[in-house]
């Protein structure tokens, strides 16, 4: 199983690109399904959920290829697609695997797909997309760890989530561009990879307003077509990058990062004494001294990103002061903590509020990740940490970074894969 080995202490310079969004592909690239005409991707990020959709696509009849001549472009063709289905074995280690559920309904009147995996930082159940897509007038059932769903065709519906969901928005944006008459999603996810999907599909023919708001309407239509588009930028890599470079100190460019679409972080970066300039399309980043800690609260976008938490945490670890981190979206999303305290960091988990108390110096130690965000939070640690840090369990890293430690050795740090 590969392994990270960091030696810490070295100062981060240079330039980074950053991959296209995780979290804007893969819905995506499951949104090839709505046509029967091909559709192209570019900014693909190569990461391993990203592999495993293409292969949960490949195994349903779908062609859907990366380019080898340009690896950030994934060629995608679903005009035959024999079998509507996800099985267990392909999207137990992904969320994203349950987008497909909404595009093989809308266009194929059925699809099989089992409830999905992805990372344990919580229970994340499903219930809003299959009460969405009930409301459209889908007939449902859960049996043997399946989702079974049957639809002549889809109603549009004005949906309201109990609560914010970003699949679940995703999946219903999907499913209401083929329904018969309007749907309204109230309640919508807001985060920048909604509105990246819903100008995909509008340009595969679908009628979209309101994405990026939380009113979503969708006129369905008969019939979308193949489209071209390119993936926005990662925007929980840039901000991983960010706070690296605050941590281990030094002076970075990022290249193809949008500052806009990160704002809470960038300002709690500089109200932690980060220095940040940011234009079209680049951000720089300085970090000069021990940065100051600081206090924040996880919410839905524009507000902190849960996916964030876990690297903002280790830069707390290392910070002048006292912080209080709350996390109010997953109740199971301070893993990397007991990682973070065997680097010597101090910190106290009270149900959703983790207390840290700034340290001058970590020091290396083995360490395990433990879901996708949390398996960077030690490597921020680590290349702080005094000595030799080893992230063991990295295939979490592989899931949604793409070549991390390439990136990062690219700019100075002392780190290497191992087996
Ligand atoms: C592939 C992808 O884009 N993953 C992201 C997506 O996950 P994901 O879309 O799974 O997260 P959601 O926004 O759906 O979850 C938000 C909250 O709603 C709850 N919930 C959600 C759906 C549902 O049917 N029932 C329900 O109770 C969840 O348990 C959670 O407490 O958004 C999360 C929150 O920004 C990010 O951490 C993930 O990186
Ligand atoms: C939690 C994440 O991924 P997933 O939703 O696929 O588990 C993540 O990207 O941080």
């Amino acid at each position: 199983m590969d392994k990270l080995l960091i030696r810490g202490g070295r100062r981060l310079e240079g330039e980074v690109a950053i991959s296209g969004a995780k979290n804007a592909a893969l819905p995506e690239l499951c949104a090839a399904l709505l046509t029967a005409d091909p559709v192209t991707l570019t900014n693909v990020p190569r990461l391993q959920d990203v592999s495993t959709t293409l292969k949960l696509l490949r195994n349903m009849g779908a062609k859907a290829e990366r380019s080898e001549a340009q690896p950030d472009l994934v060629s995608l063709d679903a005009s035959e697609v024999t079998s509507p289905e996800a099985p267990y074995d392909l999207v137990k280690t992904m969320r994203a695997s349950i987008l497909v559920l909404g595009p093989l309904l809308a266009r194929f009147g059925e699809a099989t797909v089992s409830l999905p995996g992805g990372c344990a930082i919580g229970s994340r159940p499903v219930d809003q997309h299959i009460k969405g897509l009930q409301a459209m007038g889908a007939d449902i059932r859960v049996e043997h760890g399946y989702i079974l769903a049957k639809a002549k065709r889809l109603k549009g519906a004005r949906i309201t989530t109990d609560m914010v969901t970003v699949t679940g928005t995703e999946n219903l944006l999907m499913a209401a561009t083929l329904a018969e008459g309007e749907t309204v999603l109230e309640n919508a996810a807001q985060e920048p990879e909604i509105p990246d999907l819903a100008e995909l599909l509008i340009a595969m023919g679908a009628k979209i307003e309101g994405h990026g708001t939380s009113r979503i309407r969708i006129q369905g239509v008969e019939k979308l077509h193949g489209a071209s588009h390119r993936i926005v930028p990662d925007r929980i890599e840039t901000g991983t990058f960010l706070c690296a470079v605050a941590a281990a100190g030094g002076d970075v460019l990022l290249r193809d990062a949008r500052a806009d679409q990160l704002d809470a972080v960038i300002d709690k970066l500089r109200e932690a004494g980060v220095a940040i300039e940011a234009g079209g399309g680049w951000i720089r980043v300085k970090g000069q001294s021990r940065p100051k800690a600081v206090s924040f609260r996880t919410s839905e976008y524009p507000a902190f990103p849960t996916d964030m938490q876990a690297q903002f945490m280790a830069l707390n670890c290392i910070a002048e002061g006292a912080s209080k981190v709350t996390e109010t979206i997953f109740e199971n999303r301070f893993m990397h903590v007991n990682e973070l305290v065997r680097l010597g960091a101090n910190i106290v988990v009270d149900g959703h509020t983790a207390m840290v108390q700034g340290v001058e110096q970590l020091s290396g130690a083995i360490v395990m990740a433990t879901d996708l965000r949390a398996s960077a939070s030690p490597v921020i640690a680590g290349l702080v940490a005094q000595g030799e840090t080893v992230v063991d369990r990295i295939y979490h890293l592989d899931r949604g970074y793409d070549r991390m430690e390439a990136k990062l050795r690219g700019i100075g740090a002392d780190i290497e894969r191992v087996k």
